[in-house]
């Protein structure tokens, strides 16, 4: 359960969120949409600890973020993060992002690379890789230690329509596993119709959801 109480976002004089108070479910697929600019990656970072409120809670799980942790816990992330080592293979990265938590290990890593299809490339280095291809090691290094939560911030920009696929399998995967909770930004209104069970809409400072 991700539940955020009061809180409050600005950057300068911009106001994001004013007063933000809302529950998302365990097992819910959430869609948050709005306009360029409404907030809707400001609110998933709020969510994973990338950024902090200015005021207010955020509480995935029982775990105030800020507090009882720096970052959301066992939750697979796709922010335009992490940066990769350019000049370390596919595969590489995977590995060292893999090092830090020790959940996993050499072959559910290869086993991620083949489910984006970058076997093929996994020893390449990603300063060769294009923008799609960067797109799905981001997918892999989401959910290769298969989370409980999983955050995707447009994850379908630069993907081909087989990338897309093999994206949309994955939320198939949490969609169907009720103990699995998937949060994802679009502006997609055949991707929102087909994988959210609810539409948060991000406008004016504040973050609805929509009947
Ligand atoms: N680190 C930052 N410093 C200053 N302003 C920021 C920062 N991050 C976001 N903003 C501002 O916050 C507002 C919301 O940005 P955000 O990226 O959340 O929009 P979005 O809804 O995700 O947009 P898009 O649909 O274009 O991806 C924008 O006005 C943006 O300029």
């Amino acid at each position: 359960m991700i539940r955020l109480e009061h809180v409050a976002k600005a950057y300068k004089n911009t106001v994001i969120f004013r007063d933000l108070s809302l529950e998302i479910p365990t097992g819910a697929s959430v869609a948050v949409t709005g306009y360029n600019g409404s907030g809707k990656s400001v609110l998933l970072k709020l969510i994973t600890g990338f950024s902090r409120p200015d005021s207010g809670t955020i509480t995935v799980d029982g775990n105030v973020i800020g507090k009882d942790v720096d970052f959301i816990q066992n939750a697979g992330v796709f922010i335009n993060a992490p940066q990769f080592m350019n000049s370390a293979t596919g595969y590489e990265n995977l590995m060292m992002l893999a090092e830090i938590n020790r959940k996993i290990g050499k072959e559910q890593v290869l086993q991620i690379l083949d489910r984006v299809k970058l076997t093929e490339a996994k020893d390449k280095k990603v300063r060769t890789y294009s923008q799609g291809m960067i797109q799905r090691l981001r997918i892999a290094q989401a959910v290769m230690e298969q989370p409980d939560i999983l955050i995707m911030d447009e994850p379908l920009n630069a993907l081909d329509r087989d990338g897309i696929d093999i994206a949309h399998s994955i939320f198939q995967e949490y969609i169907d596993d009720p103990s699995k909770t998937l949060l994802f930004a679009s502006h997609n209104a055949e991707e929102i119709k087909t994988f959210a069970t609810s539409v948060l809409h991000v406008e004016n400072g504040t973050a609805e959801f929509q009947e």
